[in-house]
């Protein structure tokens, strides 16, 4: 969440606003994340950073919490006293922008008489369905995940499969299910959501919050879409230590590389990389292919290549790279000209960065609204292809791996995929023209706040 976060703060001194980005105590953070918010940090030299104090007492709840993303919510409350003492201390008053989860927040922040925004870092569908999920919840006997693929109604959106909504939901009365729908529950006190979408990518999901039919009997906050927010692949290219597989991609043939990543923190089990490299290997086609370990992951990156089959790097080496540092540079290898398809776990910001580059994508998602986002992209805009037979749980067999990248590189249904990304393409590049949807969404915030 932090990349577009600092492109909204970047947006914000643009427009001459002064902009603090609060962030945890850096014991909470990864290592990366450290290194993107320094790189913001020197690009940006009006931009302050504040860590909040690592929290003293207030962290048992987060302790005791056995599930990670209620140890999250635990970890960003026990910050929230520091928070209160930050903003309190700020004059002029400021206006706080705070994470989707970070609900929390808000309310230190109508303790103070400050307003209080969200950022929500997914699509605006998606957002219509998590501000409808507690009213879904409550009004289904039974656990949701008895559904199975029955599909569930959300108002002027297409009907989901109950097994690709939150698997945090699908289980009654566990803690996680309780804290993630009491943040949903929470998220309509905004004074607004800034989400990170265009209107012309999402006119049904924005249609929904707009005219207020998803949230029953309460109005939904004014919604702000001023994305696409990603991060400027040019300025990755440009730094000083250009990342290796940059000067591979240099020397291979236009839109002929299948590019494999699954986020900041994805990884596939050790069967199924197997499967992955002898499919890859086996399609011919070229790759460059973004390698983690299962957690908990080794110290040592490169002991990720122990996954792979015997001697699979020497047979490929003439057609494809797999990289086992934590990082790449994903926005400049997304544009490249050598890229030509994008097998991706469908996070929020991938599926940004893909469609703002015009680069069709294969879906392979793993956890979180990575399932909805699938449906969205295979279903609605028609920019992705599914794997056939990929469920939550199952093993993709090498040859249907084989038969993906035969698919997206060398079909008919290829035309039409990358046909329609080129269109949405063109509108996310338009979206922040002077005068575009989000651009002047974006100005319509400037002159709330
Ligand atoms: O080697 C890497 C790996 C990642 N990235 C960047 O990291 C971000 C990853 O974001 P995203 O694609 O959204 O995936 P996650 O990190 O998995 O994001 C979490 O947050 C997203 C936004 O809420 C959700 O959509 C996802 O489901 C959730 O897993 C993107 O900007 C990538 O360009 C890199 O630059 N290099």
């Amino acid at each position: 969440h932090l990349i577009p976060m600092l492109e909204l703060a970047a947006a914000c001194i643009r427009r001459d606003l002064a902009v603090t980005v609060v962030v945890p105590d850096p014991s909470f953070t990864a290592p990366a994340f450290s290194a993107t918010l320094r790189k913001y940090a020197s690009r940006l030299p009006s931009l302050s950073v504040h860590a909040l104090p690592r929290p003293g007492h207030d962290l048992s709840a987060a302790a005791a919490a056995s599930h990670p993303l209620v140890r999250m919510l635990a970890v960003l409350r026990a910050h929230v006293p520091g928070l209160r003492d930050f903003l309190r201390g700020l004059r002029p008053a400021p206006e706080l922008v705070a994470d989707m989860f970070f609900v929390d927040a808000l309310d230190a922040a109508a303790e103070l008489g400050i307003p209080g925004y969200l950022f929500f870092c997914t699509g605006a569908a998606n957002l219509a369905v998590f501000l409808r999920l507690p009213h879904v919840c409550s009004g289904t006997s039974g656990n949701l995940r008895e559904l199975g693929e029955a599909p569930v109604s959300f108002p002027g959106l297409r009907p989901l499969p109950a097994s690709h909504l939150l698997e945090e939901v699908l289980d009654r009365g566990t803690d996680v299910s309780a804290a993630i729908l009491d943040v949903f529950d929470r998220m309509a006190a905004a004074r607004g959501i800034l989400v990170n979408t265009f209107e012309a990518l999402e006119s049904s999901g924005v249609a929904v919050l707009r005219d207020g039919r998803c949230l029953p009997n309460r109005p939904t906050p004014p919604v702000y879409c001023i994305g696409p927010l990603i991060a400027n692949g040019g300025d990755e290219e440009e730094e000083e230590e250009r990342h290796p597989c940059l000067a591979w991609l240099d020397a291979q043939p236009e839109h002929s590389v299948v590019f494999l990543s699954f986020g900041s923190r994805g990884a596939l089990s050790p069967d199924q990389v197997r499967e992955m490299a002898t499919g890859l290997e086996r399609s011919g086609h070229r790759f460059l292919w973004v390698l983690r370990a299962p957690a908990p992951a080794p110290a040592e990156p490169n002991a990720a290549f122990a996954l792979l089959p015997e001697g699979f790097l020497s047979r490929i080496a003439d057609k494809g790279v797999v990289v086992t540092t934590p990082w790449v540079p994903q926005v400049a290898v997304l544009q490249h000209a050598s890229t030509g398809a994008f097998l991706t776990h469908c996070g929020w910001n991938s599926t940004l960065e893909a469609v703002a580059a015009g680069v069709p994508m294969v879906c392979w998602p793993l956890d979180a609204e990575q399932w909805m986002n699938k449906v969205f992209l295979v279903e609605e805009m028609k920019v992705a292809m599914e794997v056939t037979g990929y469920k939550p749980g199952v093993l993709v067999r090498a040859d249907t791996v084989e038969a993906t990248m035969r698919r997206i590189m060398e079909s008919e249904e290829r035309k039409g995929v990358v046909q329609r990304v080129m269109v949405a393409k063109e509108s996310a590049a338009a979206a922040w023209k002077e005068g575009g949807l989000s651009w002047a969404e974006f100005a319509e915030f400037v002159k709330t706040i």
